[in-house]
């Protein structure tokens, strides 16, 4: 089942983020900022949208910070958990330095009355967070299947926006992945050493 062996690598995997110094973290961060900066589908994005680094995540707020500083929209992922416990995610506009609210995972997300989402269709880059990626543009997210869903459109038009730029550090890499029908891939994936475009990814430079 692959289930059962996505729960395997998903532990083994987050046990391994979080054993990153704070410091590798910070030098992480900064590589991957460099990186992004350079690519011209982030020098054309009005409306990016990133996460807020948890449980030894690669931290894109750098990145987030330039954004904002070059007058691009920011936004961050909340979540929503509706009938039956039914997830759902949404992209709430936010600015770097604004007060978060911890949600149930610990993670923080915009808070506040102002529901100033954007539908995801609608966003030009979504830098995704994931506890695994292989070189196919294969993705391992935390199991609750939230980008899945958002996403799940681009499983029919790959070419459609946003771009979905899977976000690492390199030991996050595995050989090849279990993938399920409803997992999306990711576009390309930068990590603090390199840059993957999968074979069916858009052209990025
Ligand atoms: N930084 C960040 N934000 C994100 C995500 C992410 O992967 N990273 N998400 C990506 O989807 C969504 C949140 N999804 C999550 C799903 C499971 C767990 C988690 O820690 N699960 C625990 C069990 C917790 C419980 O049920 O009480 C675990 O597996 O140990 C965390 C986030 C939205 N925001
Ligand atoms: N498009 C979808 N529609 C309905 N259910 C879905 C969809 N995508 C995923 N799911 C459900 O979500 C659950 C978790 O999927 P999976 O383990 O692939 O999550 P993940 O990609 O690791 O998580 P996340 O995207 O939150 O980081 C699965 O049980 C799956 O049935």
């Amino acid at each position: 089942m692959n289930s059962a062996l996505k729960n395997q690598l998903r532990q083994s995997l987050r046990a391994r983020r979080r054993q990153i110094s704070p410091s590798q973290q910070q030098l992480a961060a900064q590589q991957l900022m460099q990186r992004i900066i350079k690519l011209r589908a982030y020098r054309r994005a009005r409306h990016v949208a990133a996460y807020q680094a948890s449980d030894g995540e690669i931290s894109p707020a750098l990145l987030l910070h330039h954004a904002a500083l070059q007058g691009k929209n920011c936004y961050l992922p909340r979540i929503r958990f509706g009938c039956a416990d039914q997830k759902h995610m949404s992209f709430q506009r936010y600015h770097p330095r604004q007060a978060l609210r911890v949600n149930r995972y610990g993670i923080g997300e915009p808070a506040g009355l102002r529901y100033d989402a954007r539908s995801p269709t609608k966003l030009d880059i979504v830098l995704v967070p994931l506890a695994g990626f292989d070189k196919n543009g294969g993705r391992l997210g935390m199991g609750g299947g939230f980008y899945d869903r958002c996403f799940a459109f681009k499983n029919r038009k790959p070419q459609q926006k946003p771009l979905l730029i899977g976000i690492a550090h390199h030991s996050q890499e595995v050989s090849a992945l279990p993938i399920d029908d409803w997992d999306i891939s990711l576009d390309v994936i930068i990590t603090d050493r390199t840059m993957i475009v999968p074979r069916r990814g858009r052209s990025m430079h």
